[in-house]
Order: structure tokens, then C-alpha cells, then sequence
């Protein structure tokens, strides 16, 4: 900040009548160009925190629809602190009446959670938590456009999609399911069942993640030869485990198996199809525990007909559960389970436990860790920006009620001043959070980290970012943030800086956050409650005659702050109140012959 030039001046007592008496009066000189402040600060009355995810009032519990069959220990968590309605089985109709009235919805794979689900819950549903990895039966962008959080608990069924890919390879080799179905038809066919052996052969893990991996180490304790496709994997973790990662075309080529571990995304969508099957070793074998859109279901009939794939073992299907004439499950060269991945009694629990532990979090205003639509934010570092978030979210609130009607904010400018280098502050939870105050008082958008940016750039509206560097304490985060919006007129003129943009600048004193300047004014208000700016000629008796009117109304005053220009010369004086003052009450502030204008403003 600028270097104080000003004479010392101190500011004549104030006289308060109010309910509460001061618990502490501090007379303070600000140590900037030629503006002084006086501050009376007034027991804290309580402490509101704005958590990134605002979901439920927490005087009513909130409610949970869960669609598909969730572990018990997490549904025990879940009703805890919710309602929660289980409802299986629902049609889509169905599914779109009943989420108007849920917060958050769980599901597995079998729920569709499309943009009709979302437009149906009008706001209402801020979490969708997926009970597994696979998000791709969630619309994510309709998600994040209504501002609702996806979580995914993506660690707790690798192992069993794991076990179960290594169980359909050998069953599928060996013909276990259908040698059984011979058996209890009363057959004894032991030339018809013949297998192949794994040992010494190729198999190529397609996808090399959580999942690829773990059935890469259990093929090679099998014998088997693992090399494995991956754009994204890094080589040396595929080395670490004996597997060489090698181009998609190298994969089909040599592999004797290949199984598969990709997400369904556009890019992998029927990536095995027609000319991918004809670059395959003649009589390969393919595994599918990932997703069954991933293959060309139509072109693995072909390939299997034309002998290029002898075998196939399938847990997944493009459309689930595949219809009773589906080619694929009637194929004798075919090994299907029905999407048993993730089914087992450990990982179904686990699974229960790591969506509940997210979607609860996420319902108390949370960054999840397992956020998929949303920036995952270390939790050191949320607790350390939570006051900076609440300031945030205020100075938004106060430079857009500051906005002249009429006016179209359109070029808002945050400036993040910080003793530490500019890389080590993520402003993604603050410009957020600005965006929520600058939007939220001025329409009925909800708006969290999830749709902040995807909002603002909707509404037309640039937020551009500064850091500064200050010298000073590394301990906090931040020196001071300040919003600026540009080419608008404002409903209290003292609040529009020299440069011409209405300017508000806040900082965090004790964890509370403060407002500290208002146009070229300093001034030191918490932002708790809310505050009325009035602008007048700087002379003795302001504070308490407005004090006092607000004391006759029933009014709390928190803190009282001035800043001014010069002694005798324009001042701001900022109020923090408690409650919101009636009309009369400020009516009556306005009738202050002193007061040349003033402004309420709720935060
Ligand atoms: N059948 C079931 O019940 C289950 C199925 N799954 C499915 O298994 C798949 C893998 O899950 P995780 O290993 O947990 O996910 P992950 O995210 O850990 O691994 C996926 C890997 O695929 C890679 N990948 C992305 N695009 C690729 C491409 N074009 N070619 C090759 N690799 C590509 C990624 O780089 C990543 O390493 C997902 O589709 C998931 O939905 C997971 C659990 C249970
Ligand atoms: O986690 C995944 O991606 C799965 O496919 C598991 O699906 P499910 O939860 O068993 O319907």
C-alpha cells in the first residue's frame, strides 16, 4: 500500500447510543496517502463462514435419493445427517418428479443422469455422487451449468474390477461357463471345452490407470507377457511393474489378449471397431471390464464370425442390460457377466463409504477430494483461503449493490495482493467466489466453484485478475483483495475511485473479514451483518447522531469506521449493523443535513 503522507489528526470521541456498549474503541491512523480512519469495534455478535458449496439451511435435514443398491455403512452415514429415500428401479419420468424435492442423488452405473434430470430439479440438487468410477452415465456439462457437484468414488473398486478381469481372462480361456452350463445340462463334453494356455502369452492392457494396472501385475504373476496402451500413463510407472507401454497400433498387432481399462469418452468411443478388429492378430482375445461403448458391438460380431477374434468376455454393454436377442450374449465364442466389475462385498462397501464420506461433505459446503467437475482444492489450502473466500464473496456483493440501476456489469477487475510469490496463490475459489457476490444479489443463479466461471462468461461478464506483491508477513495468504468494476455508474458516487471504476477492497484481521476502502476512502468495517455507507462533510458529532438513530430504531451497530480526505473535508463513514434498519429508520439517516448521500447494503 502507499506511504502515509498525512498530518496526525484524530477524530473528535463518538458519542453512541446503542444497545450494545463498545467492547473496544480503537483510535487508528492509517498509514495511507491523506485519508484517516476512526474504528469502534462492537462485540461480535457471530461469525458467518460462506462454504464453496452451499447446499442446505441447516436448520432442516437434508434429503438423499439413492437409485441403485448402496452399501450399508454408507447408507448408515448417510442417514445420519439426511433424509434418505431409496428408491431403486425408477423410470426417468419418475426419477425427474422426485428430484425436485432431494439435495443430492446417488447412483451406480443404471441411473442415466442426463440434463432432463437436472432442469427437473429447478436448482434443488446440488451433489450427484456416482458410487463407482465410471461418470459417463452422468451429463457432466449439464452438471456443472446448474452449478451441481459430481463426486465419484474412484479408488474403492479397482481391485475388484481387477479380480473380476483376471476371472473372465481365465474363465474365457479355459471356457468355464459354458463347460459348466454343459455339465448341468447333464453333458460330459471334455474334447468340446479345450482351452488355451496364458502362459508366455501377450496381453495388452488397454487403459493403464488404477484398474489396468492392477490387472497387469496379477497377468504377470499368471505367466503372461504385459504390454499395455496408454497416451496418458507415465512410462516409468509401467516399467516399475515390468510393463512397456507401446503405440495403439502395436498393442492390436502383438497381442495374443487384449483388456480393456479406458473411461468412455468421445475419443474412446468404438475405438475397437471394423478397421481396428482388421489390424488384430488373427484369433485374438478380448476382455471388457470397462465400459461396453468402448467397442463397436456390431463389428465384434463380425470379427468374431470371421474367426479375428476367437473369443470374447464381456461385463459391459453399450446398452444395459442388453436385449434378450443381443448377438453378442448369444454367441457361442461369447463370455458375459452382467456388469459384476465393481461386485463384490468389500468394494461395495468401500465404495458405500467413499461416496457417502463425499456427498456429506460436499452437502456441508466441502470441496470433495473426489470432485469431477470441480478444481480439487488440497485441504491445507481451504482452510488456510476460508476467510479470504468469505471476503471474497462480501466485496462482490458490496461492489455490485453499489451499481448504479441500469448500468450492465460487464469488466470486473480483482487484484489478490500477497507477501508470497504470485504462484503460490490458486485463485480459482476466490474469482469464484467474487463471481457468486457480483451474481447472486442480482439474479436467481446459484452459483459455487462448480458454474462460477461457466456463468460468468455466459452473462457476458470478464473478470480479469492481477497479483500483486507486497512486502510483508508470509504467514497469510493474501494483503488485501480489491474488485473493481469498470464503465458503470454507482448509486453512492463516493464509492467510484480516481481512475472512474467503483472500487471496494476488503482484507482479513483475526480471521474476520473487513472492508477497507471504498473508492478512494478508507475505512475498517467486519463484514458481518450488514452496512450503510454515508458520505459527508467530516465534522464532530456524525457518528454519534447516525449511532443514535440506529440505537432508537432497535438497531445493533457492530462497527463504525471513517475515512476521510482531510479534516473537515469529504469523509465515508461505514456502519456494520446487525440487523437490517427499517425505512424510517434510514429516512432518517438521509435527513442528516450533513449527509450528502448514503447507501444500504446487505451482504
Ligand atoms: N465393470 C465394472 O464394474 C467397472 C468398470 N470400471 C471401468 O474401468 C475403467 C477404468 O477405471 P479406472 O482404472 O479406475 O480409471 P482410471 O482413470 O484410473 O484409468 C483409466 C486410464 O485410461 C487411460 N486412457 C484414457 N484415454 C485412453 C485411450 N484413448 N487409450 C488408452 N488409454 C486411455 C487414462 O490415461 C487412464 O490411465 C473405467 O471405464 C471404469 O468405468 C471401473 C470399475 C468397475
Ligand atoms: O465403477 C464403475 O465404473 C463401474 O462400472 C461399477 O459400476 P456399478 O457401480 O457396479 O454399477
Amino acid at each position: 500500500m502507499a506511504a502515509a503522507s498525512a498530518s496526525s489528526t484524530f477524530l473528535s470521541s463518538p458519542t453512541l447510543n446503542n444497545s450494545s456498549s463498545p467492547s473496544s474503541l480503537s483510535w487508528k491512523k492509517l498509514p495511507l496517502s491523506s485519508s484517516f480512519s476512526v474504528t469502534v469495534s462492537l462485540p461480535r455478535r457471530r461469525r458467518r463462514c460462506s462454504p464453496v458449496f452451499v447446499v442446505v439451511s441447516m436448520d432442516s435435514k437434508p434429503t438423499i435419493l439413492v437409485t441403485e443398491k448402496l452399501g450399508e455403512a454408507g447408507l448408515n452415514l448417510l442417514k445420519d445427517v439426511a433424509n434418505v429415500d431409496c428408491s431403486y428401479n425408477l423410470s426417468p419420468e419418475e426419477l425427474c418428479t422426485k428430484i425436485s424435492l432431494c439435495d443430492a442423488l446417488i447412483v451406480r452405473s443404471a441411473t442415466k443422469v442426463n440434463r432432463d434430470v437436472f432442469e427437473a430439479s429447478a436448482g434443488r440438487l446440488k451433489v450427484v455422487g456416482r458410487a463407482g468410477v465410471g461418470i459417463d452415465n452422468v451429463d457432466l456439462a449439464a452438471a456443472t451449468e446448474h452449478g451441481c457437484l459430481v463426486v465419484n468414488a474412484p479408488t474403492a473398486n479397482t481391485v475388484a474390477a481387477a479380480e473380476h478381469g483376471i476371472a473372465l481372462l481365465t474363465a474365457m480361456a479355459r471356457k468355464i461357463a459354458h463347460a459348466d452350463a454343459s455339465v448341468k445340462a447333464g453333458k460330459w463334453q471334455r474334447n468340446k471345452y479345450v482351452g488355451v494356455s496364458l502362459v508366455g502369452k501377450t496381453l495388452a492392457v488397454m487403459g493403464f490407470g488404477k484398474v489396468g494396472s492392477e490387472v497387469a501385475r496379477r497377468a504377470k504373476g499368471l505367466g503372461m507377457h504385459v504390454i499395455a496402451h496408454d497416451p496418458y500413463a507415465p512410462a516409468d510407472r509401467a516399467r516399475a511393474i515390468g510393463v512397456e507401454l507401446v503405440s495403439f497400433d502395436e498393442a492390436l498387432a502383438t497381442a495374443d489378449f487384449i483388456s480393456l481399462h479406458m473411461p468412455l469418452t468421445s475419443a474412446t468411443s468404438k475405438i475397437l471397431n471394423d478397421e481396428t478388429f482388421a489390424k488384430m492378430k488373427k484369433g485374438v482375445r478380448i476382455v471388457n471390464v470397462a465400459r461396453g461403448g468402448v467397442i463397436d458391438e456390431e463389428a465384434l460380431v463380425k470379427a468374431l464370425n470371421a474367426g479375428i477374434v476367437a473369443q470374447a468376455a464381456l461385463d459391459v454393454f453399450t446398452v444395459e442390460p442388453p436385449s434378450n436377442d443381443n448377438k453378442l450374449v448369444l454367441h457361442e465364442q461369447v463370455t458375459v457377466t452382467p456388469h459384476l466389475g465393481a461386485s463384490t462385498m468389500e468394494a461395495q462397501e468401500g465404495v458405500a463409504i467413499e461416496i457417502a464420506e463425499a456427498v456429506v461433505g460436499a452437502l456441508n459446503g466441502e470441496l470433495a477430494a473426489t470432485a469431477v467437475n470441480a478444481p480439487m482444492v488440497p485441504a491445507e489450502v481451504l482452510n488456510e483461503m476460508k476467510p479470504f473466500v468469505v471476503l471474497a464473496e462480501k466485496l462482490g456483493r458490496l461492489a455490485v449493490q453499489l451499481v448504479a440501476g441500469g448500468s450492465g456489469v460487464k469488466s470486473v477487475k480483482v487484484t489478490y495482493a500477497s507477501a508470497r510469490a504470485p504462484d503460490d496463490l490458486d485463485t480459482r475459489l476466490l474469482r469464484a467466489m467474487i463471481t457468486k457476490g457480483l451474481i447472486e444479489p442480482i439474479s436467481s443463479v446459484f452459483i459455487n466453484l462448480v458454474n462460477a466461471d461457466f456463468t460468468a462468461k455466459q452473462r457476458g461478464l470478464r473478470i480479469a485478475e492481477e497479483r500483486i506483491m507486497l512486502d510483508g508477513s508470509l504467514e497469510s495468504p493474501l494483503v488485501f483483495v480489491q474488485v473493481q468494476i469498470a464503465n458503470v455508474e454507482s448509486k453512492f458516487a463516493s464509492a467510484i475511485s480516481e481512475s472512474g471504476e467503483i472500487k471496494v477492497e476488503g482484507c482479513v484481521k483475526d480471521g474476520i473479514p473487513h472492508l477497507t476502502k471504498v473508492g478512494s476512502f478508507e475505512v475498517d468495517v467486519s463484514l458481518e451483518g450488514s452496512i450503510i455507507l454515508c458520505s459527508q462533510v467530516d465534522q464532530p458529532g456524525m457518528i454519534g447522531m447516525v449511532g443514535s438513530i440506529l440505537g432508537e430504531e432497535n438497531v445493533n451497530v457492530s462497527f463504525m469506521s471513517v475515512g476521510r480526505i482531510a479534516p473537515r473535508k469529504q469523509a465515508v463513514m461505514a456502519i456494520g449493523v446487525d440487523e437490517q434498519p427499517c425505512k424510517e429508520a434510514l429516512k432518517r439517516i438521509g435527513e442528516v443535513p450533513a449527509i450528502e448521500e448514503f447507501v444500504f447494503l446487505k451482504l
